[in-house]
């Protein structure tokens, strides 16, 4: 990958980044610059030295966590659940920097879900004439009103002219016509034999009038930069006046499903199962506002796996499986060919400790979602998600806690991510939540975020909801 500008240039994001480069290539033996191997870098510094003469080994078990190591893999330091969030999401800030991301105009039927690159400014006075609020009659000065014989309707240009003391027949939504003092409605008149209009309340001037850019004049601003694209705002923007919108690009994404035990289709069969992935990550990251410009299987074949790394041109390739330090587990060696830097390499989270994040180029990501499917769940919502979140510059979601219903066993170190089903001002955790299980997670509300040592009845917990959650499933398997 293109080195980065060593030293000038970098603002606070950046430096996030080097510092998170620098936290986790500290352990991984030669990092990409170690011109001799030995810790010594080109320009001559050397890798902060081990305290105490500790290992790396040493030190990975000291820091409280470390994937166990595979054959042939050093320990590293796996990072603490809210780093690896907060690594991932300054990863896609910095990304989104580096590419210079140019906003798209949109239509507006392809724009949900987008953030708004630019301030959205009506382009029209709202409403943008004089319009009725109400069905029945334009009426001028005070009554009784002689009652003319047309009427105005919604969306017809011609209008009577209305002298002192006449009145006609209007819809809501129509044109008020000129000289119109006020909107009298059809439940408050009534006309006797000779067609006079009498109110049968007392009138005020400008009743049921809505005037011209009484909601906003043209120019004024309506929505800031950085809001995102809701059907609201579909709604707000059409109705003054746009046709499309300038928005963020989506992130575009390409997700590589590896493993040969994959189905596509039927039962399982003979050691091989169905790829529940590949169905349900692509709609997953589009809703975390991704363009998925691709699935790929590529089995396990570390040069199919090299050859779609190096030719994709998405800025974040999702990878499935082959985290781990197993005979075919690929995806380590692969990003250590390209030269990619391990931004996060293991996370103290339970399922999936052994995620990654990794930077494959100046403004490209790779995300390594373990394969057991929960794991793959809690790789998205851990590192996928928040880079997708900053690379689209969405606004991220308030963070909140519920108390928790019923205990939830933890890890002795690391976080733990658990299904559950938000039911009044708790939360409730589902069973069938082990890392290689759908079940629990098809069911949820939200994964509870449970600390290491795990918690008590009542216990409150932070809660990832997922993006579905207000519709639910309704179906419960406490
Ligand atoms: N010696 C160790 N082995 C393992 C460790 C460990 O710490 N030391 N961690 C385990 C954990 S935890 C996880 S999670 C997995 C992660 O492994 P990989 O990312 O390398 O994934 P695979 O080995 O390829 O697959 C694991 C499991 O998931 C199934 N799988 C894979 N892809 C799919 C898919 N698309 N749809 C459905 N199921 C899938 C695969 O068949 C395996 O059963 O490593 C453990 N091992
Ligand atoms: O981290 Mo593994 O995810 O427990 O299955």
């Amino acid at each position: 990958m293109t080195p980065r500008p060593g030293g000038t240039g970098l603002d606070a994001e950046d430096l996030d980044v080097e510092e998170a480069l620098a936290l986790v290539n500290d352990h991984r033996g030669p990092a990409p610059d170690d011109a001799h191997g030995d810790g010594t870098r080109r320009d001559g510094s050397r890798r902060d030295p081990a305290p105490h003469g500790e290992d790396a080994d040493q030190r990975a078990v000291r820091d409280g966590g470390g994937t166990p190591a595979g054959p042939g893999r050093p320990r590293h330091r796996a990072a603490a659940w809210a780093d690896a969030r907060a690594t991932a999401s300054r990863a896609g800030r910095a990304a989104a920097r580096a590419a210079g991301r140019t906003p798209v105009s949109v239509p507006l039927d392809a724009a949900l879900g987008l953030t708004l690159a630019v301030p959205l400014a009506a382009l029209t006075d709202l409403p943008s004439f004089d319009t009725s609020a109400m069905d029945g009659w334009a009426v001028a000065g005070p009554g009784p009103w002689a009652v003319r014989e047309e009427g105005v309707l919604a969306g017809h240009a011609g209008q009577p002219l209305l002298a002192d003391g006449e009145a006609v027949r209007i819809a809501t939504g129509a044109r008020v016509p000129a000289d119109t003092t006020a909107v009298l409605r059809s439940e408050h008149g009534r006309t006797d034999a000779q067609h006079r209009l009498h109110a049968t309340r007392p009138v005020t001037q400008g009743q049921d009038i809505r005037p011209r850019g009484q909601e906003c004049g043209r120019g004024d601003q309506l929505l800031p930069a950085g809001a995102p694209v809701t059907p609201a705002v579909l709604g707000l923007a059409a109705a003054a006046g746009y046709d499309t919108l300038t928005a963020v690009p989506r992130p575009r994404v390409e997700v590589l499903v590896l493993g040969d035990e994959l189905l596509t289709e039927g039962l399982p069969h003979d050691g091989l199962i169905r790829d529940a992935l590949g169905p349900m990550l692509p709609s997953w990251l589009r809703a975390c506002g991704a363009e998925v410009t691709g699935v790929r299987r590529l089995g396990d074949d570390a040069g199919a796996l090299h050859r779609a790394v190096t030719a994709s041109g998405a800025d974040l390739i999702v990878t499935t499986g082959g985290t781990a330090a197993g005979p075919v587990d690929h995806v380590h060696p692969t990003l250590r060919r390209v030269g990619a830097e391990f931004l996060v390499d293991g996370v103290r989270v339970r399922p999936g400790h052994p995620m990654l994040l990794a930077r494959t180029g100046e403004a490209q990501h790779l995300v390594g979602l373990p394969g057991n499917p929960l794991a793959a769940v809690s790789g998205l919502l851990t590192l996928a998600e928040p880079l997708l979140r900053t690379l689209a510059a969405r606004p991220g979601p308030e963070p909140y806690a519920l108390p928790l219903r019923g205990e939830v066993h933890g890890h002795p170190h690391d976080t733990r991510l658990v299904p559950v089903v938000l039911r009044g001002d708790a939360a409730v955790p589902l069973r069938y939540n082990g890392p290689a299980m759908l079940r629990g997670i098809a069911a949820a509300d939200a994964l509870a975020v449970v600390p290491p040592g795990g918690a008590r009845p009542g216990q409150e917990a932070e809660v990832l909801e997922l993006p579905w959650a207000t519709s639910g499933t309704g179906a419960c398997f406490t």
